[in-house]
């Protein structure tokens, strides 16, 4: 139930429906149906009246459909259209004659003493800004402040990327057919949606085998089987060993932030590592966590030849400059799962040479080394030549200082990030989008608004860290970081500061370990 299905793709799921036998007139009949039944749910009883704005094209035809099925309940309802009804086509045209009623013209008098707005101005067909007439009537319905309920998406979201295209609708509720879309999950269209209801209309399951879709909504589903539980006999080190790279002295706290993310995420041992002034500092405020001075690029290739030493995070207060950069170029060289995060990133950021970067974001990466190490180009090259992987974490501030302005929505910017870098990368945001080089991706869900709160990165890397080091596929391993780091701030509620959310994450494990499937226990 996870995937989510692009306009497009959507688009074809209805024809090969149609294609096995199912005529359209039926799935619009369905799609109606449901946008009724949310509709009757948001009523305040019989005699509410209720606006149904109709496009000129098939989500119009839902509109129709849901207008004559809410008055045959006994509501008040009027029917609207934008455009003129002689211009409707196929089954649209067809609910349109099945109205009883006069179809009058949508404009924003149409919400004069309305109680509910039933918007099927635009769905997935929705394909340029909308402007003039269009625009205004949005505008009308948004200022009125009635509750809205939108059919498949609000008008004006671009179910492909979220995106607002000219104006958008608000709505408190959308009810969208067979899977979500990109857009019902990526902002601002997530918030545009309100509550999302699925229904099912009778597309069968079978069209995903054809589809084969690579993009879902984060649910424990999707990795749950690749998560390594604790099993009898084990030893701590088969739960792996993690390494935290400290910042200098007045920057520890984030490498003890993601450190604490990593233990409680499950790594058997955890290692800070850092200078002999950072480690001072940081062996008064840690117990179960081991601290190590190890400093310099020299001394952590060095220390990472232990390959129990199986997954390193570099980046949380670690500075921005050559010596970071020099040990991140060491640690990659190392045989360790990698998390990269923070000045990490920014340290290969080349702010002087924006051409450079538009040449990287086109994939031409494979000269470097010309013009020094802090290139994005120098860290991609580095990636792709080892092993084991690499999770980047940038925001949406590092993402453009290491990718540039990439086009399309968040999934497709950070897909072709994951492509030109070999790393798996979580774009982070209130909607984080995970990606992997070979193009699946996902969009999270669940990070509640106080989850923005200073240091929470630190733990989200530390918890992938933890991850990769118990030896959780890297995709897997931060698809599950980022829904049980959203998760843990959930269940803690508002008032959240980091330094909760690794406390927290036992709670969220134990749910997830009570609900797994038996017999892997
Ligand atoms: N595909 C499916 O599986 C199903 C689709 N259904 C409905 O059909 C909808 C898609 O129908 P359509 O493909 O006809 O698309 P829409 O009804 O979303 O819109 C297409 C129409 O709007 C016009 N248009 C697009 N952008 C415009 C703009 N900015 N300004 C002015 N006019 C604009 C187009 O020229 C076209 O006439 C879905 O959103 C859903 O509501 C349902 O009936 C059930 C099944
Ligand atoms: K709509």
């Amino acid at each position: 139930m996870n995937e989510l299905l692009t306009p497009a793709e959507t688009g074809e799921a209805d024809r090969l429906t149609e294609a096995g036998g199912t005529p359209g007139l039926d799935l619009m009949a369905r799609a109606g149906k449901a946008v009724a039944d949310v509709a009757a749910l948001m009523t305040r009883g019989p005699d509410t009246r209720i606006a149904v704005l109709c496009g000129p094209g098939n989500n119009g035809g839902d509109g129709f459909v849901a207008a004559r099925l809410l008055r045959n309940v006994g509501f008040d309802v009027r029917v609207f259209l934008l455009g003129d009804k002689s211009a409707l086509k196929g089954d649209a045209a067809e609910m349109a004659r099945r109205w009883p009623l006069p179809i009058r013209a949508a404009t924003p008098d149409a919400l004069q003493s309305m109680y509910l707005v039933i918007d099927a101005l635009f769905g997935a067909g929705l394909s340029r800004p909308i402007e003039g007439d269009a625009a205004e009537l949005v505008e009308a319905v948004n200022a009125s402040g009635l509750p809205v309920l939108a059919v498949d998406v609000p008008s004006g979201v671009d179910g492909a990327s979220g995106e607002v295209r000219g104006v958008a609708i608000k709505a408190r509720r959308t009810v969208t057919f067979f899977r979500k879309k990109p857009g019902h999950l990526l902002m601002p269209g997530r918030d545009l949606c309100g509550e999302v209801t699925v229904a099912d209309i009778g597309i069968p399951e079978s069209v995903l085998e054809t589809l084969k879709p690579r993009l879902h909504e984060n649910a424990p589903g999707i990795w749950i089987s690749d998560f390594n539980w604790p099993t009898d006999g084990g030893h701590k080190y088969d739960r792996g060993h993690a390494v935290i790279v400290s910042g200098p002295a007045l920057q520890t706290g984030a490498a003890r932030l993601g450190a604490r993310g990593a233990l409680r995420a499950g790594a058997g041992v955890v290692t800070i590592v850092g200078n002999s002034t950072a480690t001072a500092i940081i062996a008064t405020q840690v117990t179960s966590i081991m601290v190590r001075s190890v400093s310099g690029a020299k001394a952590l290739s060095e220390f990472l030849r232990d390959q129990r030493r199986n997954a390193v995070l570099i980046g949380p207060g670690a500075s921005v400059g050559p010596d970071t950069v020099a040990d991140v170029l060491a640690i990659l060289k190392s045989s360790a799962s990698v998390v990269l995060d923070a000045d990490a990133l920014t340290s290969f950021a080349d702010p002087e040479d924006d051409g450079d970067r538009a040449e990287a974001s086109m994939g031409f990466l494979a000269r470097n080394g010309d013009r020094g190490p802090a290139q994005p180009s120098t860290l991609f090259a580095a990636i792709k030549g080892r092993q084991a992987p690499v999770v980047m974490t940038p925001h949406e501030g590092e993402f453009k200082r290491l990718f540039g302005e990439l086009p399309g929505s968040k999934v497709e910017r950070a897909r072709t990030a994951a492509e030109q870098s070999g790393a798996v990368i979580i774009l982070k945001g209130t909607d984080t989008v995970i990606a992997a080089p070979d193009g699946r991706a996902i969009i999270n869900s669940n990070a509640p608004s106080w989850l923005a709160t200073a240091g929470s990165g630190d733990v989200l890397a530390g918890i992938v860290t933890g991850l990769l080091a118990q030896r959780m596929p890297a995709f897997e391993a931060a698809s599950a970081a980022v829904w049980l780091h959203g998760e843990a701030a959930s269940a803690f509620g508002i008032g959240l500061i980091a330094e909760d959310l690794p406390d927290v994450l036992p709670k969220v494990l134990q749910k997830l370990y009570a609900e797994k499937p038996r017999g892997r226990r």
